[in-house]
């Protein structure tokens, strides 16, 4: 169905196309992922589905004041890396990351499953990492449950991120294992599990996440949302989404007060399945504002 049209409520989405000599303040960019997913999912549909998806809403934060983002951001859309699986896919969108992040304040990775992570923080440049995520993606070997552990151990030295500089924010019960919880503690990586977060709240908890991951001088912060830490009420179309996690607008709060600090230069947002969705793109819906979310913390930087 066609979106109705109204000059006084100007649609996000449909930014101008990023050209090698330009600078932006948010560059947008498709890593399609989904090859080695240990789920069967048609994430690599999904950036597209996530730019439609922007459409439905506008870019205008009601504050007070009230913002456009339009108006107050350089937004840009760099299209998609066109097969970022395999090892030619991983050099092809670290390379892109790479440029782009040059040219803008915020590099935006619209995923693709969680396998999008490692080429994009590497890319970036990123020297600390803050995951949103039910699961520790950790695993052994090359899928969508190991990017975390691969920006550890299988990165070119210079880009590794050390795990004293890794948070990961929302970890679930019933959805790891405690071998994998070992590892994370072994090497000293920051958890901070759902019920903490819940517990404390979520500006202390991204305080202590920022502070830890934006250690050091000259420091680089990649932000990872898995969008399956959303209860799976609000992200149907995660596969490995699950009831009890995160509302929409926790999710949200999070990642908006995430990108408010400087510090973050990149960000993904991975796991949705548009092809697995329900309720007329629920969980994609969730995801855009995931994006219009990152807008709103650069404004507020
Ligand atoms: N980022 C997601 N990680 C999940 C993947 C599960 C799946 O695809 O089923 C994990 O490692 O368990």
């Amino acid at each position: 169905m066609a979106l109705s049209h109204d000059d006084l409520w100007p649609r996000a989405g449909s930014w101008p196309s990023f050209a090698a000599e330009d600078d932006a303040d948010a560059v947008l960019l498709g890593v399609p992922t989904w090859r080695t997913s240990l789920s069967p999912t048609g994430a690599h549909a999904t950036p597209a589905a996530i730019r439609e998806a922007l459409t439905r809403y506008s870019a205008t934060l009601m504050g007070p004041p009230v913002v456009d983002l339009g108006e107050a951001l350089r937004v840009l859309d760099a299209g998609d890396v066109a097969e970022p699986d395999g090892e030619a896919g991983i050099a092809a969108s670290v390379a892109r990351v790479h440029e782009l992040a040059a040219s803008a304040r915020l590099v935006i990775a619209l995923g693709g499953d969680n396998a999008l992570t490692y080429p994009v923080a590497r890319g970036a440049g990123a020297t600390g990492l803050i995951t949103i995520d039910a699961h520790f993606d950790l695993r052994d070997g090359i899928s969508n449950g190991s990017p975390v552990r691969r920006l550890i151990e299988d990165a070119p030295e210079k880009e590794r991120i050390d795990p004293t500089k890794i948070v990961q924010i929302g970890i679930a019960d019933f959805a790891n294992s405690a071998a994998y919880a070992a590892r994370a503690a072994e090497w000293g990586i920051r958890v901070i599990t759902l019920d903490e977060v819940r517990r404390r709240g979520i500006d202390e908890v991204v305080a202590e996440a920022t502070r830890i991951a934006g250690a050091g001088a000259a420091a680089r912060i990649h932000l990872d949302v898995d969008v399956d830490a959303a209860d799976r009420a609000a992200a149907p179309g995660c596969p490995a989404s699950v009831p009890g996690g995160f509302a929409a607008w926790e999710l949200r709060a999070l990642v908006r007060s995430i990108v408010a600090d400087p510090r973050v230069v990149s960000a993904d947002i991975a796991e949705v399945d548009a092809t697995a969705d329900t309720d007329d793109m629920r969980t994609v819906r969730l995801a855009a504002l995931c994006v219009l979310e990152m807008l709103a913390a650069l404004v507020a930087r």
